[in-house]
């Protein structure tokens, strides 16, 4: 079911024998540059028969009416709405923080340079709704844009094939948190839809938020003509443990985000045999007990393993060449282990931290990076929703301060007309 790397006895760990998905990012790139161009010059036409083609519904338009974002909210089931509304009030709490102030920093008398942090005009949110819906990854999108004060959003979300809208949840979670742009598409095509516009949805600056593996490749490919937060694509999981951890709670967690996807990952890294062998049979188990089995099946086959290090520095080393979307650290001296982690998009410490959790209720942001670009990627935060713009401001004296300096630097790099800027305007100061 779940195949087992014994990295024990090894001298030098080659990170090449980790499983990785089949179709990458970059091999998805050519099922969507075709969808993104159609999208680009045909616009609301295309995106019409990508549509029926790929999702297989009828889409006349795909802004929805603001009178049906608000009665998917009246509808809305009420423990469901106690649900979103506690996630957000969470996660506000911690988007909140991450605000960052302007800071005006004067370098002598009449020489400030303020670091100014503005936010990006116009996003677009993807909220993935194929295989299931992600109510919860509205509240992930929107709460961290609105902290940071966007001023225009739009949510894409894929079409049900019944009604032609986006989830019912989705759109009352839109509702909920004053979200009123909503449209029904999905896939690359959404992402082509946010960056080149069409006659329905004005083009945005950026786009965030979670997906398949089409999304992604669309961020990707479209990255340069939108600003993208991560390429946060099919979901991964990996546990770092040691014979305290409970092999049912491991297999649980690795279930749970197997789940997503048969594109899906999940990683035990393990000093313990023993807890390397009951994991193996409680996933056995589990598995069959299963709602959703069949991705959960795929995704344990295909992308995912139980390895065996010989200690925890060891596994340190495999978890950081794999870097996880999310890791979870359940070991003895767990906070200590997670301080040392370098990689990963989020970690979770300690028995009672499950990456369940983080997806609804942590407060944190479920939206992560992943395929290994945790190696250099973050998760969505406030300040994904921010530019840095620095603001100069020197007077006459402070500028004939540094003027030499100036005509030395720009004279080794034979940039004449730079010292010539600074020159002009000290040589007339002293006439
Ligand atoms: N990394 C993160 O932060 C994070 C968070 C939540 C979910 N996820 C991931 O989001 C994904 C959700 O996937 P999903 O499929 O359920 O929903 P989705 O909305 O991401 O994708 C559905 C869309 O994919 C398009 N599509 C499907 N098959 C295609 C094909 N063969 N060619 C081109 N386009 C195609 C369709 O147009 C459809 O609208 C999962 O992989 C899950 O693991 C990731
Ligand atoms: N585990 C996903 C992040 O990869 C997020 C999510 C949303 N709903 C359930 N899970
Ligand atoms: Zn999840």
């Amino acid at each position: 079911m779940i195949r087992r790397i014994d990295l024990r006895g090894v001298a030098e760990f080659d990170p090449h024998v980790l499983p990785r998905a089949e179709m990458s990012v970059e091999a998805a790139l050519e099922a969507v540059r075709p969808i993104c161009e159609d999208v680009r010059i045909r616009g609301s036409v295309a995106v019409r028969e990508i549509t029926a083609r790929i999702d297989g519904v009828d889409v006349a338009a795909t802004r929805v009416p603001a009178e049906t974002l608000q009665k998917a909210l009246d509808d809305l089931d009420p423990a469901v709405r106690a649900a979103l509304t506690e996630a957000i009030r969470r996660a506000r709490i911690v988007h909140e923080a991450q605000r960052r102030t302007d800071t005006t920093v004067e370098l002598q008398a009449g020489a400030t340079v303020v670091n100014r942090w503005v936010p990006v005009q116009r996003v677009g949110l993807y909220v993935p709704g194929g295989l299931t819906a992600y109510p919860s990854s509205v509240v992930m999108n929107v709460v961290p844009a609105q902290v940071a004060g966007v001023g225009s959003f739009a949510v894409a979300s894929p079409p049900q094939k019944d009604t032609g809208l986006p989830h019912p949840v989705v759109m009352a979670a839109c509702a909920l948190l004053g979200v009123d742009e909503v449209h029904a598409v999905g896939g690359a095509q959404a992402v082509a839809v946010f960056a080149y516009g069409t006659a329905e949805c004005a083009p945005v600056d950026l786009v965030t938020g979670p997906g398949n593996i089409y999304v992604a490749a669309a961020k990707r490919l479209l990255k340069g003509i939108i600003g993208i937060d991560s390429e946060a694509g099919p979901t991964e999981i990996a546990v770092l443990a040691d014979d305290s951890a409970d092999p049912r709670h491991v297999a649980a967690d690795l279930l749970s985000q197997a789940e997503h996807d048969p594109r899906a990952a999940a990683l035990l890294v393990t000093d313990s045999l023993e807890l390397a062998d009951r994991t193996a049979e409680e996933v056995a188990v589990q598995v069959k007990q299963a709602h959703n089995r069949e991705r959960i099946e795929l995704a344990l086959q295909g992308q995912s393993a139980i390895v065996v290090v010989d200690d925890i520095e060891r596994g340190l080393e495999v978890v950081d060449a794999w870097a996880a979307e999310h890791l979870e650290v359940i070991t003895r001296n767990a906070e200590e282990i997670a301080a040392r982690v370098h990689n990963a998009g989020a970690i979770f410490v300690g028995p009672w931290s499950p990456v369940s959790l983080g997806d609804y209720l942590a407060g944190s942001n479920h939206v992560l990076p992943t395929g290994g670009t945790a190696r250099h990627s973050s998760g969505l935060s406030v300040q994904s929703f921010l530019k840095g713009m620095q603001v100069i401001t020197y007077n006459r004296a402070a500028l004939a301060e540094v003027a030499p300096h100036v005509e030395a630097l720009g004279g080794s790099e034979a940039l004449h007309a730079h010292v010539e800027a600074v020159r002009i305007r000290v040589d007339e100061e002293s006439q």
